[in-house]
């Protein structure tokens, strides 16, 4: 068997989510003919979605090539820590931080935001999720854990609270929701750096960070408070949405935070009754944003009122039904933002970056 016939097919496989090629993402680690299997170790730097189904298309020319009978995937992941975009301080354990905004209110930024963080767990990531949203802190009773209160140790480090497999700190758990909304930037800004700093987050892949809608002077003091790796922005087809839309996305290249895409939320209405699909808000409107701006358009969630019934009931859709077509559309966003985020940046050693303390 010769190696390098293998590494070349390899080199030209290009999986759906990935920017580049298995072999000069550095994810083959090692191959070897146990005879009659090939076994070939992969390591991926970020989380995917269904890459084992996708992979099999190789194996029928990667026995031809090895003389083997069948070819064993083992898969691993080993998230890679990219670079920030700004020098805020970086935060003990992260390893990247995501940045969840909407220009406006009320698109459905927190729950989209609370469904990513839970796919990319599914997917394998460790994640935590980040309520920085000061004048609405809705996170808490999305995850059912709405009252619950973050321990606190000796060293004043605040203990997080877990909520179905991940992490997750919150301005609501800290101060009322009434004291918050009389905050200007400043001083919403210190909160946030605040709880993020002294949170013990624990060893995490990617921290969601769910900011306050908005592209005011609030935002933009939060984002640069925040150790960001990259941000993705939530949007509606409605057009006053767009427009908002495409102002965070220029307030995020202001400050030079690479934008990973739009998530296009109650992109269309499926009704439960006959099946039909209607475009209630106007059809088009993410892609054209992602055009417009050049930021990749990372999917489109319907308008489905299970989305809304299971938050309220804290526990998000991908919780919920976990096998669903609309996890499986959160698992597919996820999954783009997972390899746009390793792709937009430049890796860096992780032991530099995440102290542990
Ligand atoms: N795809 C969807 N289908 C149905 N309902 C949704 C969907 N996305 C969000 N919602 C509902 O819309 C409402 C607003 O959502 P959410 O609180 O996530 O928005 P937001 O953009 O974070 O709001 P805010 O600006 O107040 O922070 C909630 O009641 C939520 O359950």
């Amino acid at each position: 068997m010769n190696n390098n016939d293998i590494m070349a097919l390899l080199a030209k496989f290009i999986p759906p989510h990935w920017g580049r090629d298995l072999v000069s993402t550095g994810a083959v680690r090692d191959i070897s003919l146990q005879s009659p299997r090939l076994v070939i170790k992969l390591v991926l730097p970020f989380v995917d979605y269904q890459l084992e189904t996708v992979l099999t298309q190789l194996d029928e020319n990667l026995c031809r090539v090895s003389g083997a009978e069948q070819v064993e995937w083992q898969i691993s992941v080993d998230v890679a820590t990219l670079a920030r975009a700004n020098d805020a301080q970086g935060v003990s354990g992260v390893r990247n931080i995501i940045a969840i905004s909407s220009g406006k209110g009320g698109v459905g930024k927190s729950t989209t935001a609370v469904n990513l963080a839970l796919a990319l767990q599914r997917l394998g990531a460790r994640v935590g999720i980040l309520d920085a949203d000061v004048y609405g802190p809705s996170i808490p009773m999305m995850l059912g854990v709405a009252g619950a209160k973050p321990s606190m140790s000796d060293d004043k480090m605040m203990g997080p609270i877990q909520a179905h497999g991940i992490v997750a700190n919150s301005i609501g758990f800290l101060v009322s929701t009434k004291d918050a909304t009389i905050w200007r930037g400043p001083m919403a800004s210190k909160a946030l750096t605040q709880i993020l700093q002294e949170t013990r987050w624990g060893e995490l892949d990617y921290l969601v960070v769910d900011l306050p809608p908005g592209t005011g002077d609030i935002q933009i003091t939060m984002s640069q408070g925040v150790p960001t790796t990259a941000a993705v922005v939530v949007t509606t087809p409605q057009n006053v949405a767009l427009a908002d839309a495409v102002k965070g996305i220029s307030m995020f290249n202001k400050v030079h935070v690479p934008v990973l895409g739009v998530i296009e939320n109650m992109s269309y209405h499926i009704c439960g009754q006959c099946g039909h699909q209607a475009e209630l808000f106007g059809a088009g409107g993410g892609l054209r944003v992602s055009q417009q701006q050049q930021v990749p358009l990372l999917g489109q969630l319907p308008l489905d009122a299970r989305i809304g019934v299971d938050m309220d009931k804290g526990r998000p859709t991908m919780i919920a039904e976990p096998d669903g077509a609309l996890a499986e559309a959160y698992l597919t966003i996820a999954a783009r933002v997972a390899s746009g985020l390793y792709f937009s940046g430049k890796s860096v050693p992780t032991s530099l970056y995440t102290r542990v303390i």
